[in-house]
């Protein structure tokens, strides 16, 4: 990719020239990036040949037109000197009189000399630039509409999507951000940055507040205007709950963090007195949600009341009643069936899944949850006379969908059952990118859902999925409680299990064999907070080698050599931890097995990126969804081809990575998707499971040390687990409990049932007091009925502000480290 045009260097004098297109070298599909052929009419450089290699953001240029181009020569390495375009527009009139003569002429209909004259004394000889950066400014010339509609279209026809790339490229917006900007904003981007550039950091992934504050700067937006605090509050907000997990925070680290991003912004430090009625104010206009001394991100606060209201929804409705005696002959029929006897707490899980509309079934490994999902669907289809086989639902949907949150879940979950299986991001029709705010209802065909690796869903997927879900389908959702939670925000499977009402089953008999396996017992073991007596022993499966941080690169280089000889493969074999950094932290971990499974050699192509070294051959991670190459985050395959600079030209490098017969190539702009995956993050190896696992425990990842972290690393081996490091480490690890991560799912949910339960009872004793005549007691109930909302607000909007306002004043006060000025209460009287 060629280096990104910074225009926040000082501009010198630009070089421009005029020509004519004729021939395209290169066309990024990602982005507005182009190599063009130009031929060269006039220009105010030295240059003697008819034509010039031109590069940069660049909309689609026609043939067929003159353009002029203004940028800088430069010198590459490679391909000599090259026009580097900073701007570019169709050669059009400059002079007053031309323009004019221009804008009269046939294609603008509607447009005579004197309108033309109007338009160019008003808006100056770059009206045209000016009108399509921000139609508005036609506004003060009281067009008639269809003369303004047709102008507006015809210029930004033919040149609307060029000025807005430049636009964004003055703004210092490289090909790949803008093309992002452009997809989201179209024809609007430019008028919509120069109303508000910080919405650019609320709605486009990828772009900081810091980033949009620039922008603001180069506007020339002061430091506390309100945009730019709402901007910083909001960023604030999903910062600490990304950084936590929580749904939530309080006004303490709200305040503090915001008024640190903002002077750490190109705007600058702004009072702790305007932040905090900013807040009062952003949260009056629901930019953030405060209840219960709670500061919530909106997306989040709506969506643990829309998963509360959803699951009420769908289990309000009574399934299908099947007896007890037809469910109890399935079950026994699809157990002969498979020749499984299922123990007894197995088919409580299968007949709670057949009667109940929503159900979650736990268990920790072994513990049956596969061959349960295979008992549900089978029972399923048995009691519902439903057929199973693929083929015979061409036309229509197959009614039991199954889905897990990654792909390789997904895929472990297709093969256990032999049926389909996707993402749920697939399965939703989602690319993994959307904001929370896009996240809309989109209604799911079928009548059976199954979820496995629940733990891993987060609050925002979960509500995404859950409103899809129609009343009358059944809904079961599997994981292993234990297990980490999701990277995302909330922690929606353990919540869900802690709400009584739900229907649920705890697998707790662990069926796979401890003769086969002494990994699953120590699972368990740790799972309980024990450390096993036989933890450093060395058994059939599983070993524990004692060394120091320092000597774990060593020792896994042993390991390495040895399984080699053993034949195990790179593929067989995963390394786990939790961090990058240090002696045996990822990165380390990565390079060295690299050398060891795939070293270089004169044959094999290799690229460099970002410090990392990329070898055909190489095991590699893919680090985000992209549903349309159906590769997910967490998916792991192998380089089988790169096209270097030197083999294909810096424009065309790319590496190709096979993941399971889905061959996928990445241009250079897309590396970054990519990571080395012989040693990989244990929040990365969730939903998956590994022939060898070896797990680096060391102190100095105390910080991350945690029991769940340590479980669900265990729970991914499943033949061989060598543990390497220090046994305290393991026995702190299982000391640390963790904390649960502060959610109001389960709040949510206890008010929504009880809302449900008094309005019955309200609705009750209306129909009372109308059989009895009471007209005034059936009012009130009815009123009192009606007036129960989803997100009930005792308190009148000017108690509310108030409260928050004292809250925030109280967070600022009463620590004496915020070293911030304290606050003076005007803000808090003027609320009041
Ligand atoms: N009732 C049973 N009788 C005999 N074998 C069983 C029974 N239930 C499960 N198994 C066997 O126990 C093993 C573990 O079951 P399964 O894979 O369903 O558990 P799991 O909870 O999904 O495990 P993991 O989370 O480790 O994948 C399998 O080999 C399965 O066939």
């Amino acid at each position: 990719m060629a280096e990104e045009i910074d225009l926040f260097k000082t501009p010198t004098e630009p070089s421009f020239f005029v020509g004519q297109v004729q021939s395209e070298i290169f066309n990024s599909p990602d982005s507005f990036f182009k190599v063009l052929i130009v031929s060269v009419e006039e220009s105010n450089f030295d240059w003697h040949e008819p034509e010039i290699t031109v590069t940069g953001s660049l909309g689609d240029l026609s043939d067929d037109r003159t353009y002029r181009f203004e940028g800088k020569i430069v010198e590459h390495p490679r391909y000599g000197q090259q026009f580097q375009v900073t701007s570019y527009h169709v050669n059009q009139p400059t002079s007053k009189e031309g323009l004019i003569e221009f804008l009269s002429g046939k294609q603008f209909e509607g447009i005579g000399k004197k309108t033309a004259e109007k338009i160019v004394t008003e808006l100056g000889t770059d009206a045209i630039d000016k009108i399509v950066a921000d139609p508005h400014v036609l506004d003060k010339l009281k067009l008639r509409k269809v003369v303004k509609t047709a102008l507006i279209d015809n210029l930004r026809a033919n040149q609307g999507m060029d000025q807005i790339i430049i636009g964004l490229n003055n703004l210092g917006f490289g090909a790949n951000l803008s093309s992002a900007i452009f997809d989201k904003y179209g024809d609007e981007t430019l008028h919509i940055i120069n109303e508000n550039p910080y919405k650019l950091a609320v709605e486009i992934d990828g772009i900081s507040f810091k980033r949009a504050d620039q922008v603001a700067q180069r506007l020339a937006i002061p430091a506390d205007d309100p945009r730019r605090i709402d901007a910083a509050i909001v960023q604030t907000l999903d910062d600490l709950t990304m950084e936590t997990g929580d749904t939530y925070t309080t006004t303490r680290p709200l305040l503090q963090q915001t008024i640190q991003l903002l002077a750490e912004g190109s705007g600058g430090h702004v009072s702790t007195d305007v932040v905090t009625t900013r807040i009062v104010e952003l949260e009056k206009n629901q930019g953030i949600c405060y209840a219960d001394k709670k500061v919530y991100p909106t997306a989040l606060y709506n969506a643990e009341w829309q998963i509360a209201d959803h699951l009420h929804r769908l289990l309000t409705v009574e399934p299908d009643t099947l007896s007890e005696k037809t469910v109890e002959k399935a079950v026994e029929k699809i157990a002969d069936r498979s020749g499984i006897t299922y123990d007894e707490i197995q088919k409580e899980a299968i007949k709670t899944a057949l009667n109940s509309k929503v159900m979650l079934l736990t268990g920790g490994p072994g513990t049956g949850k596969t061959t349960i999902i295979n008992g549900i669907v089978a029972s399923y289809a048995e009691v519902h006379d439903i057929s199973l086989e693929v083929d015979e639902y061409k036309e229509k949907a197959f009614p039991v969908l199954l889905a897990a949150p990654t792909g390789r879940a997904a895929k472990r979950m297709s093969e256990a059952t032999d049926l389909p299986a996707s993402t749920i991001h697939r399965l939703l029709g989602l690319n993994g990118r959307e904001m929370p705010t896009d996240l809309n209802e989109r209604d799911l065909q079928g009548s059976l859902l199954i979820i496995d690796e629940m733990s891993m869903v987060d609050t925002l997927l979960f509500k995404t999925l859950i409103q899809a879900v129609p009343t009358s389908m059944h809904v079961v959702l599997v994981g292993d409680k234990d297990q980490l939670p999701s990277v995302g925000p909330g922690q929606v499977f353990h919540d869900l299990l802690e709400f009584a009402e739900l229907p649920k089953v705890e697998l707790t008999n662990i069926h796979r064999q401890s003769a086969d396996s002494t990994i699953i017992p120590l699972a368990h073991a740790i799972k309980k907070g024990e450390l096993p007596a036989d933890l450093t022993n060395k058994l059939p499966d599983r070993s524990f080698i004692s060394c120091h941080a320092n000597q774990v690169p060593n020792v896994i280089q042993q390991i390495i050599d040895l399984s080699k000889k053993r034949d195990y493969s790179a593929d067989d074999i995963q390394i786990l931890a939790p961090m990058y950094r240090g002696q045996a932290g990822i990165d380390r971990l990565n390079e060295l097995a690299q050398q060891a499974y795939n070293p270089p050699t004169s044959d094999k192509q290799e690229v460099e990126f970002r410090g990392q070294i990329y070898r055909v051959g190489d095991k590699v991670l893919q680090l985000v969804n992209v549903p349309e190459k159906n590769i997910f985050n967490g998916d792991i395959g192998r380089i089988t081809a790169i096209e270097s600079s030197k083999t294909a030209g810096k424009r065309n490098e790319t590496i190709t990575v096979d993941y399971d017969d889905n061959e996928v190539s990445y241009s250079r702009m897309e590396w970054n998707q990519l990571r080395l995956a012989y040693c990989i993050s244990i929040h990365k190896a969730q939903g998956s499971q590994f022939k060898m696992v070896l797990l680096p425990v060391v102190q100095q990842f105390s910080r991350m040390l945690q029991r769940n972290l340590l479980y669900t690393a265990i729970t991914r081996a499943a033949e061989k687990l060598v543990l390497v490091g220090e046994p305290y480490a393991v026995a702190m690890s299982i000391k640390n409990k963790g904390t649960n991560r502060n959610t109001s799912l389960i709040d949510r949910l206890t008010k929504v049932w009880a809302r449900h339960s008094d309005l019955t009872i309200s609705l009750e004793q209306t129909t009372e007091s109308l059989s009895t005549k009471d007209n005034k007691s059936s009012t009130a109930a009815l009123s009192s009925a009606e007036n129960v909302t989803s997100q009930p607000e005792l308190l009148s909007p000017e108690n509310h502000q108030y409260i928050l306002t004292a809250d925030l004043i109280n967070a600022n006060t009463i620590d004496p480290l915020i070293g911030m000025e304290n606050i003076s209460l005007q803000s808090f009287h003027q609320t009041k």
